[in-house]
Parts: structure tokens; sequence; C-alpha cells
């Protein structure tokens, strides 16, 4: 199992080896210690959420205030999502900036979030289905989302599905009226770079 961080730090693609035989095939999805020795603490797993999403579907950027946010850890069980983190912590050194791996039931690559990060995904097939463990359950008071389309962020959603097709943003309508990422800074909703390093530092 290979972790690589991405450009936004706090993030990283996991890779998995994956073991073939005449049945199918075995991975590890999962380690506790490649985790450990990658992110430098523990994954406290509270909740695994599934989604299902039909060709097109962007779900996201959604994001948790801080302490004690919500870090997640994601695979593409059946499908392919583009799969995007965005830095949403003010005073981080790569604010703004967006990175994204693809998961799919080809590799199997995971991707880990850390808390304060913003993520989102397009699904570039029927039924993508989405696996994720969660560091916090559910507050719905306390998630917030920013547009996935906000041309500042910029993030390169794909134009065309696996099978070639083009695809059309299909959005909540929640997400479709959330505010940019400049709209989401003046209203005070992002977290700070400072409120994740304190969190960060109770778990390590
Ligand atoms: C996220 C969530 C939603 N729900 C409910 C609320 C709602 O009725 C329904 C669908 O919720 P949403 O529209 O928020 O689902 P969705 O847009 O798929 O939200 C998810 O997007 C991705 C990008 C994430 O990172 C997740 O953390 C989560 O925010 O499910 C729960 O019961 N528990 C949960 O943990």
């Amino acid at each position: 199992m290979q972790y690589r961080e991405l450009s936004v730090p706090g993030a990283f693609e996991i890779t998995p080896k994956q073991f073939g035989d005449p049945r199918g095939l075995f991975l590890e999805a999962f380690t506790a210690r490649a985790f450990e020795d990658a992110v430098g603490h523990s994954f406290d797993l509270q909740q695994a959420n599934c989604s299902v999403s039909a060709a097109g579907v962007l779900r996201g950027i959604h994001f948790a205030d801080v302490p004690p946010g919500q870090a997640k850890y994601v695979q593409c069980l059946r499908g392919a999502v583009l799969d995007v983190v965005v830095d949403l912590r003010v005073g981080s050194p790569t604010f703004g900036r967006w990175d994204g791996v693809l998961l799919d039931d080809t590799d199997r690559r995971a991707i880990y979030l850390s808390e304060g990060l913003g993520h989102a995904f397009l699904s570039l097939e029927d039924h993508s289905t989405v696996m994720y463990f969660c560091s916090a359950g559910y507050a719905p008071e306390r998630e917030h989302g920013i547009h996935p389309l906000d041309e500042q962020i910029g993030i390169e959603w794909p134009a065309t599905a696996r099978d070639g097709s083009p695809l059309t943003p299909l959005l909540s309508e929640k997400d479709d009226k959330a505010p940019t990422l400049e709209e989401a800074g003046r209203q005070g909703l992002l977290p700070s770079m400072e409120s994740v390093g304190d969190f960060l530092a109770t778990r390590r």
C-alpha cells in the first residue's frame, strides 16, 4: 500500500496492492499501520458513508467546522469518479489550491483528506459507488459547501464520461446554491489553518 501526499498538504492518494487469482482479486482497502506511518496519527472511524451516482453527478465541495472537522478516507467500489480535494484552510500556503485523484474499480485507489479540507467528486460512470470512512459523525448544522464550479478555484472537471460520452454536471439543489470561495470567506465559514493545527495536535 503506497501513500503519496498530494499538492494539497494533508491529502494523500493511496494505491493498494491487488492480488489476483482465478477467483478474482484481494486487496487491503485500509490498514491502520500504513495510515499512521503516512499521516502521523490514527484514523478515528466514527461513520462510514456510501453513495451511488449516475454519470455526471457532481457532489461537493463539502467541509465541516473545525474542531472537530471531518476527515475522510474515500474509495470507489464500482465505476469511476474524479475525487477532488480543495484547500479551504485560511492561512494555508496552498489556500484555494485543488488536486484530484481518479478513483475507480480498476486501480482501486483511495484518497484521504484531513480535517479542514474540502471534498467533491464527479461521477464518470452510471452506478459509481463511493464508500468513505469519516472521522466524525454527521452534523448537518456544522457542514458547509462551496460551489464546485467556482471559477476562482477552477477545478478542471472532465467533460466526458469513461465511455467517452459528454457529461452534464448534475448538482443537488443545496450544492447549486452554495457560495463561492470568496463569499464563504467573507461569511466567515472557512476553517483556519490555526484551528486545524490545534485540533491535529490533540490527535498526535
Ligand atoms: C452526508 C450525510 C447525509 N445524510 C442525508 C442528508 C440528505 O437527506 C441525504 C443526502 O445528503 P447530501 O445531499 O448532503 O449528500 P452528498 O451531497 O452526497 O454529501 C456528501 O458529499 C461528499 C462530497 C462528502 O464529502 C460527504 O461528506 C457528504 O457531504 O443524506 C445523512 O443522513 N448522513 C450524512 O452523513
